[in-house]
């Protein structure tokens, strides 16, 4: 009987893998109870698109079959293994220099993952301006655990953070260097008691120096997100942050265009304050996606600054494009995942 599921189960496809998932070793040991099928399911990125449709698909099978559907998600594959509970998917958020909207993408990226039902863990390390308590309109501190030796992170907008800027503070001068630096961050999110998590964003210091590749070697980084504005100068740094990550062992999950030509009010029309089709030329030099192009609109920086961050806010044109970053980096790291679990047996297309 389960032979003819396993069957059936080979109609559902993999998108982004390119094969179905029967080929692709997704699926474990079925197991017949009565009416009842429990398939056990090798997927790694919660809530995300391609994930959430291939259950789908799973289940209508199933049900084609006769069986109701009971699943189970696990992935065993190569990717590093988490340092907090849950063995989250890392995701570092980088840029070339600062200034380019980093923390911006960072806060918006980990609302839209919380708001499509993921935990989400915010870790704000960017020791030289770390403005995310403000993004988010965090004016609490964290508090300790009972056993006194755990912090509990603040919760806000459905993701938990912890920031570098608690204990030092947004405008102080940070005069710590190099391995001091490490070590606090590293002491700080190990000592967080951050439950059960599937994605952990990390807002790095912006640069591509020793500091940031240091930081990297101590997490175990699934991928990061190159952000950039359209601008030559920050596509030149952006190209040494490319670099520096596939010297890394971290893959890039794709690269974001932030302040991606301005939409005037008035006239509807796109302005492209400056050049255009940076991102996407910096995506095709690398081969690796460009996963979004945020507009530069004011509203974006009010958001910013009253604390809540403007993916929440319904159907505007940034909060739509924040939604589609989340999206497509949950994707990709649903891609790295399976594609680990599935092994040297998948040929991976170019992406489009
Ligand atoms: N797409 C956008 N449209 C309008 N304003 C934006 C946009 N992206 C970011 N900003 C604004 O630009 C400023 C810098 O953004 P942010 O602090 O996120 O940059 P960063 O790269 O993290 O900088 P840092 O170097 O300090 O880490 C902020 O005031 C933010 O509100």
């Amino acid at each position: 009987m389960t032979v003819d599921l396993y069957d059936a189960l080979a109609r559902v496809d993999d998108p982004i893998l390119n094969d179905d998932i029967v080929s692709l070793n997704l699926v474990g040991d079925i197991e017949i109870d009565g009416d009842t099928a429990h398939v056990p399911l090798a997927l790694g990125a919660p809530h995300s698109p391609v994930e959430t449709q291939i259950t789908e698909d799973v289940r209508a099978v199933v049900r084609e079959e006769g069986y109701e559907p009971s699943l189970s998600v696990d992935i065993d594959d190569q990717t590093p293994a988490g340092v907090v509970d849950g063995a989250p998917n890392v995701i570092a958020v980088s840029s070339g220099k600062g200034g380019v909207g980093k923390s911006t993408v960072a806060v918006n990226l980990a609302t839209a993952m919380a708001e499509r039902g993921a935990n989400v863990g915010l870790f704000d390390a960017d020791v030289y301006g770390p403005n995310i308590p403000r993004m988010l309109g965090v004016h609490d501190h964290p508090g300790m655990a009972e056993d006194d030796e755990t912090i509990i992170p603040v919760e806000r907008h459905g993701l938990k953070l912890m920031s570098i800027g608690f204990l030092v503070g947004e405008d102080d001068p940070v005069i710590w260097r190099g391995a001091m630096v490490d070590k606090v961050l590293t002491q700080l999110w190990h000592d967080t008691e951050w439950g059960d998590l599937d994605y952990f964003v990390v807002d790095l210091p912006p640069g591509t120096g020793d500091a940031q590749l240091t930081m990297l070697q101590q997490m175990p980084v699934l991928g990061a997100l190159v952000v950039t504005t359209p601008q030559d100068i920050s596509l030149d740094n952006a190209r040494k942050g490319v670099r520096m990550f596939d010297r890394h062992d971290a893959s890039v999950l794709g690269v974001v265009e932030n302040m991606s030509g301005f939409v005037c009010d008035e006239c509807g029309k796109r302005h492209d304050v400056f050049a255009s089709g940076g991102g996407q030329r910096l995506a095709d030099e690398f081969d690796h996606p460009l996963l979004a192009q945020i507009p530069l609109d004011p509203a974006i920086q009010e958001g910013c600054e009253v604390g809540e961050p403007i993916v929440s806010d319904g159907d505007s044109e940034p909060a739509r494009a924040f939604r589609e970053l989340a999206e497509q980096t949950m994707d990709q790291v649903g891609r790295e995942r399976r594609r680990s679990h599935a092994g040297g047996a998948v040929e991976i297309e170019p992406e489009p």
